[in-house]
């Protein structure tokens, strides 16, 4: 099988231009088969909050109205990710902007049944990535870099989280690549000490998540991304790292972040 690299990056780095510049030309340089995967929640909520509509979340998730689902779509689906595939051009690397709409590359579910209404906001699992369009993008040499905006195969655009993109790509595309999926963000890794940076936790089993919660180790955007983590793990994803994107030349030499085990 040949290698595929997944790799997801943050709103937190996409909203610094020297570190995003940086991020991309790590990136850029990476060997073989690529995937990018952004977010970019930290600059929609500065949007939103200028335009005087006030940005809510509830465990990670955007509660999406009509007029945010308007303002993630202008800046996710738009500007975050049309600027991004202009750097990566200019930088060498082939990419290719999608939404989950583009070639029906993921279809989602509008969240329901839930006690919170969360408005435009589609949930996905491994099912709704279409390989077929993914693969074909890739044997053409080309990088896709999706945003975390999805369809509903009825004309409704969907605001979804990025990191469960990544790691609903990651597994789809486990059956037909041997696939490693990198979350970069603005840390090492996952800190035994969110105050320390040198006090990065090498490895985490599957059964030690519980725990880490519980005694306050991880918390806010942390517990969901470790979640989707460890289901990407559990779902045959070859690797899973959680690591600070401007180390991304480490990737190669096993010294990057946090290690998902099993
Ligand atoms: N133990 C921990 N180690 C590292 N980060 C943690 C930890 N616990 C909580 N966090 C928080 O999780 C955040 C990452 O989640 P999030 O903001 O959703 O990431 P992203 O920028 O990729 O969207 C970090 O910025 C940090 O504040
Ligand atoms: C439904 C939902 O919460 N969607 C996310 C999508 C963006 C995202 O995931 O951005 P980061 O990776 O930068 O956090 C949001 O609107 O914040």
């Amino acid at each position: 099988m040949e290698k595929l690299t997944i790799i997801k990056i943050g709103g937190n780095v996409i909203d610094n231009s020297e570190n995003l510049h940086r991020f991309l030309e790590d990136f850029t340089a990476l060997p073989g088969n690529k995937i990018l995967v952004h977010g970019g929640g930290k600059i929609a909520t500065e949007l939103s909050e200028s335009l005087g509509i006030e940005a809510k979340m509830v465990d990670g998730r955007r509660i999406t109205d009509i007029e945010t689902l308007r303002i993630v779509t202008m800046v996710y689906a738009g500007l975050i990710n049309k600027n991004m595939v202009a750097q990566l051009q200019a930088k060498g690397s082939n990419a290719i902007g999608l939404s989950g709409a583009d070639g029906n590359v993921i279809k989602a579910t509008k969240r329901t049944g839930t006690a919170i209404d969360y408005g435009f906001v589609g949930d996905l699992n491994e099912a709704s990535v279409s390989i077929t369009t993914l693969g074909a993008l890739l044997k053409a040499g080309l990088v896709p870099v999706l945003c975390a905006i999805t369809h509903d195969g009825d004309s409704q655009l969907l605001n979804t989280n990025a990191d469960t993109i990544a790691s609903s790509v990651a597994v789809a595309m486990s059956s037909l690549y041997d696939t490693q999926l990198v979350y970069c963000f603005e840390k090492k890794g996952v800190l035994r000490d969110i105050n320390n940076e040198d006090s990065v936790v090498r490895e985490i089993k599957a059964d030690e998540f519980e725990g880490l919660k519980a005694d306050g180790t991880v918390a806010g955007g942390m517990i969901p991304k470790l979640h989707n983590a460890f289901e990407a793990i559990k779902k045959g994803v070859a690797a899973v790292y959680i690591g600070k994107a401007d180390e991304l030349n480490e990737l190669s030499t096993g010294n990057f972040g946090t290690k998902m085990l099993k």
